[in-house]
């Protein structure tokens, strides 16, 4: 059996949950970070450029240029348990291991870095589980993030002679749990407060405009989410795309953007916050929460809030423990 460090022992384990979410890297040191993104732009469910052309412009110029300026980033939300993104995947992994005790073995995963999706899959099988609910932790359904993570996990058990019984946890963009743990969590937050925002901003991560050509729901998911919420608060909802990355057009309007013109239109008081991410990440915390701010006050702002994601707090836990159940349905008692 290998299972995760501090795991309690699990009692005739037959159903594992892997929760998957994008990955990071090891260290905030430049080597770690080039190790991880050539990994995460290598995939071609990310970068959709046919590797011949894309492979010398990632190892001649990205490679070179990119990691010294995101380790610099990282290196300012980096936290004693690492980085945030692995911190709170942990957290939350650990959290449902409790509230589904010991007949679901619950462990997570990351698609880039580590613990790798094969490894940790391969670790639930070999602990007896032969029924595994793979779980990317994606509320808006997008190939660059669900899919990819759900094809690794078929790769690994392409190798496996006798596999365990597979489901994959839809996208959840519209779910009413969802939903109200969002309302739930941003209330709370805007309690918390000594300031009324003049707006809300829902940042939510970018993606090359082509892929909503192409078909990929991303878009109207993230729109829907947002509606949705605002309903819920009783509050319309700026929505912007965050994180560019590369010179295509990308879905809009772009964050930075969108915080420089509110404060330009006179609404000098604004909370973000960043409905697509189950968890605290490079990207909010360092992007919405650090830069975000800067540009916002540059540009005339005077009261800025970032409110923190679900991460493992009850709200979000609750949340994806309802989740999980139903899709455990027929495999353990609902209840
Ligand atoms: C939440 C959904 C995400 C989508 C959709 C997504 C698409 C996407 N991302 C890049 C490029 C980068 N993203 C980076 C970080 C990052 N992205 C997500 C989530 C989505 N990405 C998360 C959770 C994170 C944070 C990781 C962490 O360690 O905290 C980065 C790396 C950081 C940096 O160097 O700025 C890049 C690069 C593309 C190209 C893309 C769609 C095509
Ligand atoms: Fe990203
Ligand atoms: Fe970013």
């Amino acid at each position: 059996m290998n299972l995760p460090p501090d795991h309690p022992p699990v009692e005739r384990p037959r159903i594992g949950v892997l929760l998957v979410n994008l990955g990071t890297p090891d260290g905030h040191d430049v080597a770690s970070v080039r190790r991880y993104l050539k990994e995460f732009l290598s995939d071609r469910r990310v970068v959709e450029i046919p590797p011949i052309a894309w492979q010398p412009i990632l190892r001649g110029i990205v490679l070179n240029t990119r990691p010294r300026k995101s380790a610099e980033a990282y290196e300012q939300v980096w936290t004693p348990d690492g980085s945030p993104l692995a911190a709170i995947t942990r957290a939350q992994s650990r959290a449902l291991e409790v509230r589904f005790g010991p007949k679901v073995l619950v462990d997570w995963a990351m698609r880039y870095g580590r613990p790798a999706i094969a490894e940790r899959l391969q670790a639930m099988k070999d602990a007896g589980c032969d029924r595994v609910l793979l779980a990317p932790l994606y509320p808006q359904y997008c190939a660059a993030t669900t899919a990819t993570a759900n094809d690794k996990a078929f790769a690994h058990l392409a190798t496996m002679r006798w596999q365990p019984a597979i489901r994959t946890l839809p996208p959840y963009h519209d779910d009413p749990a969802y939903i109200a743990a969002l309302a739930e969590s941003v209330r709370t937050g805007l309690a918390a407060l000594d300031f009324a925002p003049d707006a809300l901003v829902a940042s939510f991560h970018g993606m090359p405009q082509r892929t909503l050509e192409l078909g990929d729901p991303y878009h109207c998911h993230c729109q829907k989410t947002a509606r949705l919420l605002g309903e819920a608060l009783g509050r319309e909802l700026v929505v912007a795309f965050q994180s560019r990355f590369g010179p295509a057009k990308w879905l809009g309007p772009a964050t930075d953007e969108t915080l420089v013109e509110l404060a330009k239109a006179g609404k000098h008081r604004v909370a973000i916050f960043a409905p697509g991410f189950s968890a605290d990440c490079l990207e909010t915390l360092e992007e919405l929460a650090i830069r975000g701010r800067e540009s916002f006050e540059e540009a005339g702002g005077t009261h800025f809030a970032y409110l923190p994601c679900l991460n493992a707090e009850a709200p979000g836990i609750a949340m994806l423990e309802t989740l999980i159940r139903r899709e455990l349905a027929g495999w353990i008692d609902p209840a």
